[in-house]
């Protein structure tokens, strides 16, 4: 159904689709049509004008209906390429597999085969088997669909490489499963769309090929039409009588035209990066569409978010990922931001800088400042300068955000060179600096490596020192520490410590756990559903939480060397942000909620210095002390 709907909604692939059913169609129904037999000649009867009585397309050199060659002959032409194209699928698709699912010397056997096969011009090749066979129209069609099996075999045995060392194909092999099972259960649905697409995009180019062949008289054979036959046999007469070749060449124009826009257009709507966005690529920064005013901050510091909201707009659905969220972060200082995974924690941090990919993200209201600038619907090339020079960003894998064919040194110096104008030997000297400050032993030594050849650990502290490469004056660092064991983690948060202490920087930290936000940050805020529910000093949010969540959150950390204690999981699912419940959004996980909970916006209230969304809090929040 997603399929469909996008390819709708692509106008040229709909166009495309339209032409060509209406071409099947028409083709299917030949023989019921009234027409006159395409075979039978009248001589006396040549070259008739189109538009003539009784022959609305006119007649051809032997006085024959070309109305009812064109139709018997565009369903000839379409059944011949469309079987050409099932058959070089098939076959090439199976050489693909096995070629790529086993490798070695079978894929080194079987590729170097087609690649011999490929070394000729295709209608060099295709005129030999034609030649070797005979002419007629089968023959046409096997020599096509041979000339073509390379190509599906090449294509399919690429993506089927990248999927057989994929871990669920070896978690099949160490379930024991045997190699036909799993190219059919593990590999074949994985590769059917790049199958389709092939398919798609090649029918048309098939349909020429085997016009090609007939119109060189080794196709179809008289008195039979096919589109090829009727163009070369109108050849003598292209001249005198144009008629005869322009009805068989639109003809064959647009079932092309047609064919290649559908296909184009499968091809967009089975990727599923397209998907969610549609068929249109993501923006260079995040789209804006306010529905109210500016907020005013109300708060002050280096980076200070306002009422920011942030939805995904996917066909009639509208997720919000982030519902009116404050946060505000002073220079030298370290906001926690947790919540549980899907809580919009992410979401709300790449909004800052526009980096949530749209279409599906919109930024549908709020205010994010940077010292004074509003962030949020600022121009692209304003944004792009801010990026790592102002508000640097620390992601949780960072072999994901490396590139793995340039050594750290280098894209370090690359980070350095987007916003500084200096040499190349400068830039070296301050990625080394910045590996060392990071504190990564030989610093200059391992300036020269890959990102692969690291540790986890020293990738991370490569993240970190990517991120210091401008002197942001912001970081925000999104789980950065969730992919190491504990003790490189107790030494990443110290190194983030440090640093935040010698450079003054404001730090946004994001996290599911609340032993990092005890150990590094001054202040918390917890997010639920997309919405912060409670704010405070750590220390005082751990030693007396006021939400029900956090308390809750805070009984999931195991303390250790406290001897046995019970860990409470939090029962139930936090709600999908397309369906938010009225009122409070953790009532239906909540042992004290009642049904003043279930209704209304319940706000954010607070004292200055802690806020809680809640009416039933788990303590009082004491009278004003800001
Ligand atoms: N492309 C998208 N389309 C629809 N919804 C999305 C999309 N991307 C994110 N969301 C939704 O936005 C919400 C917030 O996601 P976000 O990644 O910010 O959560 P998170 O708290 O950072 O979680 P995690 O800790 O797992 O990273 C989630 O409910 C998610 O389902």
């Amino acid at each position: 159904m997603t399929f469909l709907k996008l390819l709708i909604r692509n106008r040229l692939a709909a166009a495309g689709a339209v032409v060509m059913a209406l071409v099947l169609l028409l083709a299917l129904i030949t023989p019921i049509l009234p027409l006159p037999d395409p075979d039978v000649t009248n001589t006396s009867n040549r070259f008739v004008k189109p538009f003539s009585e009784g022959h609305l397309l006119g007649t051809d050199h032997l006085g024959r209906d070309l109305l009812a060659r064109l139709m018997y002959g565009t369903r000839l032409s379409l059944a011949v390429g469309i079987a050409a194209a099932i058959f070089a699928a098939i076959f090439g698709a199976a050489i693909g597999i096995i070629a790529g699912y086993f490798g070695g010397k079978t894929d080194n056997i079987i590729m170097r085969g087609v690649d011999m096969l490929m070394a000729f011009p295709y209608i060099l090749l295709a005129l030999a088997i034609v030649a070797a066979l005979g002419p007629g129209l089968t023959n046409a069609l096997i020599a096509v669909a041979a000339v073509n099996i390379p190509f599906f075999a090449r294509n399919i045995r690429g993506v089927t490489v990248g999927i057989a060392h994929k871990e669920f194909v070896d978690a099949a092999k160490l379930a024991g499963e045997g190699h036909l099972r799993i190219i059919l259960t593990e590999i074949l649905p994985n590769v059917i769309p790049v199958i389709v697409i092939a398919m798609s995009t090649t029918i048309g180019w098939m349909i020429l090929e085997t016009a090609g062949l007939s119109f060189l008289g080794l196709g179809s054979q008289p008195p039979q039409a096919d589109l090829g036959s009727m163009l070369g046999e109108a050849r003598s007469a292209l001249i005198t009588n144009p008629h005869t070749s322009i009805v068989p060449g639109v003809m064959i124009l647009i079932i092309v035209m047609a064919i290649n826009l559908l296909g184009d257009g499968v091809r967009d709507a089975l990727d599923p990066r397209l998907r969610s966005g549609a068929l249109t690529r993501p923006r260079p920064s995040t789209a804006v569409a306010r529905t109210s005013e500016i907020p005013k901050p109300r708060e002050t510091g280096t980076m200070v978010l306002t009422d920011l909201e942030t939805q995904f707009h996917v066909g009639q659905r509208v997720y919000k990922a982030v519902s009116k969220v404050s946060l505000h972060v002073e220079p030298g200082e370290c906001l926690g931001v947790i919540g549980e995974s899907g809580s919009g924690k992410s979401v709300t941090a790449l909004s800052i800088m526009g980096l949530v990919a749209s279409p599906p993200g919109v930024i549908t209201g709020g205010s994010a400042r940077y010292d004074e600038t509003e962030l949020i619907g600022a121009p692209y090339e304003k944004l792009r300068r801010y990026r790592g020079d102002k508000v640097a960003y620390i992601f949780q894998d960072p072999l994901a955000t490396l590139h793995p064919l340039y050594t750290v040194g280098d894209q370090l110096c690359e980070a350095i060179r987007v916003h500084h104008k200096v040499s190349k030997k400068e830039a070296w000297q301050r990625a080394v600096a910045l590996l060392k400050q990071v504190r990564i032993p030989n610093a200059e030594g391992r300036a020269k490596v890959y990102p692969h050849e690291m540790s986890g650990g020293m990738r991370q502290r490569v993240g970190i020192a990517m991120a210091l490469a401008n002197d942001p004056d912001v970081i925000i660092a999104d789980e950065p520490t969730t992919a190491l064991d504990v003790t490189v983690q107790a030494q990443i948060l110290a190194l983030l410590n440090d640093l935040r202490k010698e450079r003054g920087l404001s730090i946004i930290f994001i996290t599911h756990d609340f032993g990092v936000v005890a150990q590094l940050c001054d202040r918390v805020a917890v997010m639920y559903a997309g919405r912060i529910v409670e704010t405070g000093p750590t220390q005082a949010v751990l030693d007396d939480a006021a939400h029900p969540y956090t308390r809750r959150l805070i009984a999931c950390v195991p303390e250790l060397g406290e001897g046995r204690r019970e860990l409470h999981a939090i029962p139930g699912l936090p709600p999908a942000v397309d369906k938010l419940p009225a009122g409070c959004a953790f009532a239906p996980r909540c042992d004290k909620a009642d049904a003043l909970c279930q209704v209304g916006t319940i706000e954010l209230e607070g004292n200055g210095t802690r806020a809680v969304r809640c009416i039933f809090p788990e303590t009082k929040l004491s009278e004003d002390v800001a």
